[in-house]
């Protein structure tokens, strides 16, 4: 590991990363990877995560080219000085903000986006100009091993190069000095890299997970709303870091959510959902027996099938939840969706706040002033209003959680 990170900043050391023409080139080189091995990117990902590859190319390629395009527009602006305001003492000066690149950056990729989670933040990365390691997660074996074929055929090879292999190998690489280390995953792994950074002082982001809640107001289009919830919610089989993950409203909204979000399901996925294209399986045992424990001594509505042979779980909702027990201490990421009932919005609002941030909230009513309310006496990283995951959608929003 030493000598390839040494390897690497020493072609950072050269100083070809830095200029715009080489960036921008870098960035189109990745964007010709991209649409000339669509198909092999395609059926990678497919093969991870049992997903039809309209979805991948939906959820994950279109997100990675509109970045890049978003970066190529933007760059130009972006690399050049920026004068600042002076003042008596320095008015016959010059004074400028020269944004520079880091150095050599570590990316620990994610699984459950694996190509658009990973693919991202390297191209934020070459975009300012710096090298690169990338570590993708071994959980997604597949795009693991077609990204170190690709992306070396595609890019400066000193200067961006993929790392695979498991927790030894990231344990090892985070031994090292970084200029920067950018990790997606859960929040344990977060503050073990965060703790190895420390100790070269690096700066991290760290995209971790969450519990997204959705308060759903009795003044709301309910139709509308269910299939908006059950479309964030089981997309992916509910690996997605800003899933819906539960659900509060008045008591007397749960039965007809319950039937509206079944009916959904049955349109989205048919009478037999394990022959469905569109529905995905939990990415590896480990997380198919963890979804399973979060069932216990819950209310089942409908749902609740599994098949740990095909790590199947249907899509379920759970009712009546209590907040106490384990499926709403931590993050679900699974297609289990409890709903918890509430006496109005200000207990909603209680409810939250007395938790950790959320990543996301959403929150579905026809009044404008409530929407207003729970996102002024809430905090999270990002709000949808009457529909989910949207947010993440646009490149002109910041995206990640609190702290
Ligand atoms: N905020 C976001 O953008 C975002 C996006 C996707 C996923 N997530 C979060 O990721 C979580 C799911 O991912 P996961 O928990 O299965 O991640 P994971 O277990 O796959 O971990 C990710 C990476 O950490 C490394 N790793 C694991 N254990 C390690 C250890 N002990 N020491 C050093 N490195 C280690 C792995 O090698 C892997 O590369 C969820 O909480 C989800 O919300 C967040
Ligand atoms: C269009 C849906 C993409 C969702 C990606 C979410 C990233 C976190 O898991």
């Amino acid at each position: 590991m030493e000598l390839e990170v040494r390897r690497v900043r020493q072609a950072f050391l050269s100083g070809r990363s830095r200029p715009l023409r080489f960036r921008l080139q870098q960035l189109e080189a990745l964007r010709r990877m991209v649409q000339e091995r669509e198909k092999d990117i395609l059926t990678a990902i497919a093969a991870d995560l049992c997903k039809s590859e309209f979805n991948v190319y939906s959820q994950e390629v279109i997100t990675v080219l509109g970045e890049i395009d978003f970066m190529l527009e933007n760059l130009p602006e972006w690399v050049t000085a920026k004068p600042v305001k002076k003042n008596v003492l320095t008015m016959l000066d010059e004074a400028y903000i020269q944004p520079q690149p880091l150095g050599v950056v570590l990316i620990i990729g994610a699984w459950n986006y694996p190509f658009v989670l990973t693919i991202q933040p390297l191209i934020g990365a070459i975009a300012a100009g710096n090298a690169v390691i990338i570590k993708p997660s071994e959980l997604s074996e597949n795009t693991a091993k077609i990204l170190a074929k690709l992306l070396p055929q595609y890019l400066d090879q000193d200067l961006y190069i993929v790392i695979n292999g498991g927790v030894e190998e990231t344990t090892e690489l985070l031994k090292q000095r970084f200029d920067h280390i950018f990790y997606t995953g859960n929040t344990a792994v977060g503050k073990i890299v965060m703790e190895a950074a420390a100790k070269h002082l690096t700066p991290v982001t760290l995209e971790l997970g969450g519990k997204s809640p959705c308060y759903i107001d009795k003044d709301c289009d309910l139709d509308i709303v269910c299939r908006r919830i059950t479309w964030g919610k089981y997309m992916n089989c509910g690996q997605t870091c800003i899933a819906p993950d539960y659900i509060l409203c008045e008591a007397s909204l749960q039965n007809q959510i319950v039937w509206k979000i079944k009916e959904t399901v049955k349109e989205f996925y048919g009478e037999n959902i394990k022959e469905s294209p569109d529905y995905e399986r939990i990415i590896n045992l480990r997380h198919f027996k963890r979804i399973l424990s979060l069932l216990e001594g819950q209310k089942i509505a409908f749902g609740g099938e599994t098949d740990e042979a095909t790590r199947y779980i249907a899509p379920t909702v759970l009712t009546d939840v209590d907040p106490k027990t384990k499926v709403m201490q931590e993050e679900i990421f699974g297609p289990i969706l409890p709903i918890v009932p509430v006496k109005n919005v200000d207990e909603a609002i209680n409810f939250i706040n007395e938790r950790e941030k959320p990543l996301a909230l959403y929150v579905f009513s026809h009044n404008h002033k409530l929407i207003k309310r729970m996102i002024d006496e809430t905090s999270s990283g990002g709000v949808t209003g009457n529909d989910v995951i949207m947010h993440f959608t646009l490149n002109s929003f910041p995206f990640g959680g609190v702290g």
